[in-house]
């Protein structure tokens, strides 16, 4: 007699955080840590590892979880006042229990809701009331939907800017057998260079070397092959129009504490973003911004993979 799979279980994780497992159909699971509000492993129906996760990561407040999609919030990169990346990425989130309905109503059922609000302490760096309520759901054929929602609750009357990122690790077998596909001619800024713009040349894009790239008002769909596992990644975005591409290859790798010195061979960091242009919202205004991934196996013959056709099973 098989035992039921739980669809939503709130459980302890390593070092005793606080996470929320999902489960869907035979095998496809997700795991999303309070901390951070950070999904932390997505799993196929072979039980397989789809995120990256270092296993050097510290699961310990202050430091960030190296691994899987943190939320850069509300500030992308070292631009601006605040720490790398914002802060929602070590702040604990609470599971949000009564979240206003989504206009459309959601067929999936496995999801949580989780909800981020700033303490006396964040205020003192970021002086803006908000929430910031995020969905994470598993779809019955294991994609995995992120969602957040973020109103600006300023009772003064005061606008706000961020930006964002959901700052997915994918997992791969090799990254010199990577290639990213939607990308190809568009204007990026090179984080390794000040952000100076730069246009794409060529054809799809490979790894050699270190890349850190902001590419700007990116197609809302953007596939990673991964050609030694004849998988790809189909990721889509909504509300995010740019895309930051990031591997810190081997001389980085040493220098990042929490990751491995080979570890950059089997992961590719591609995020889903808002960075050039920021986003503002009024008192009362929300904004909403949506990430989807999907695994599909991929036969892979060099320049003929057409991603569009990969999303129709073609
Ligand atoms: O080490 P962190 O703060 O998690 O950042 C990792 C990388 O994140 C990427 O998004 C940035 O573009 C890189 O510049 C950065 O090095």
């Amino acid at each position: 007699m098989s035992r039921e799979r739980v669809a939503v279980e709130v459980c302890k994780g390593i070092n005793g955080l606080d996470k929320v497992v999902l489960r869907e159909g035979r095998a496809f699971s997700a795991e999303v840590y309070l901390y951070g509000g950070q999904v932390t492993s997505w799993k196929n129906d072979h039980g397989e590892e789809l995120l990256f996760m270092s296993n050097k990561a510290i699961f310990k407040p202050p430091k960030p979880i190296r691994g899987g999609i943190p939320i850069c919030f509300p500030q992308f990169g070292s631009h601006g006042s605040l720490e790398q990346h914002g802060f929602a990425r070590n702040r604990f989130w609470s599971i949000d229990t009564d979240p206003p309905p989504f206009p459309t109503a959601s067929i999936n059922k496995t999801f949580i809701d989780l909800i981020l609000r700033p303490s006396e302490e964040d205020a003192k760096h970021w002086p803006h009331s908000y929430e910031f309520r995020l969905r994470v759901a598993l779809g019955p054929s294991g994609d995995l939907m992120l969602t957040s929602r973020i109103r600006n609750t300023n009772p003064d009357g005061k606008p706000f800017s961020f930006t964002f990122a959901y700052h997915t690790y994918f997992s791969v077998s090799d990254i010199s057998e990577v290639r990213v596909e939607g990308l190809e001619t568009l204007d990026y800024l090179d984080n390794m260079l000040e952000r100076e713009r730069f246009t794409e040349q060529g054809d799809a894009i490979t790894f050699e070397s270190e890349v850190d790239k902001i590419y700007l008002s990116t197609p809302t769909k953007i596939a990673v092959l991964d050609h030694e596992k004849k998988r790809t990644f189909v990721m889509r975005k909504d509300g995010l129009p740019d895309a930051v591409v990031w591997n810190p290859w081997d001389k980085k790798a040493k220098a990042i504490p929490d990751f491995g010195d080979d570890e950059y061979k089997h992961m590719l960091c591609v995020e889903a973003a808002a960075v050039e242009k920021s986003i503002t919202l009024r008192p009362g205004e929300e904004w909403k911004g949506r990430l989807e991934l999907s695994a599909v196996p991929s036969s892979y013959c060099s320049g003929q993979l057409d991603p569009q056709k990969v999303l129709q099973g073609g």
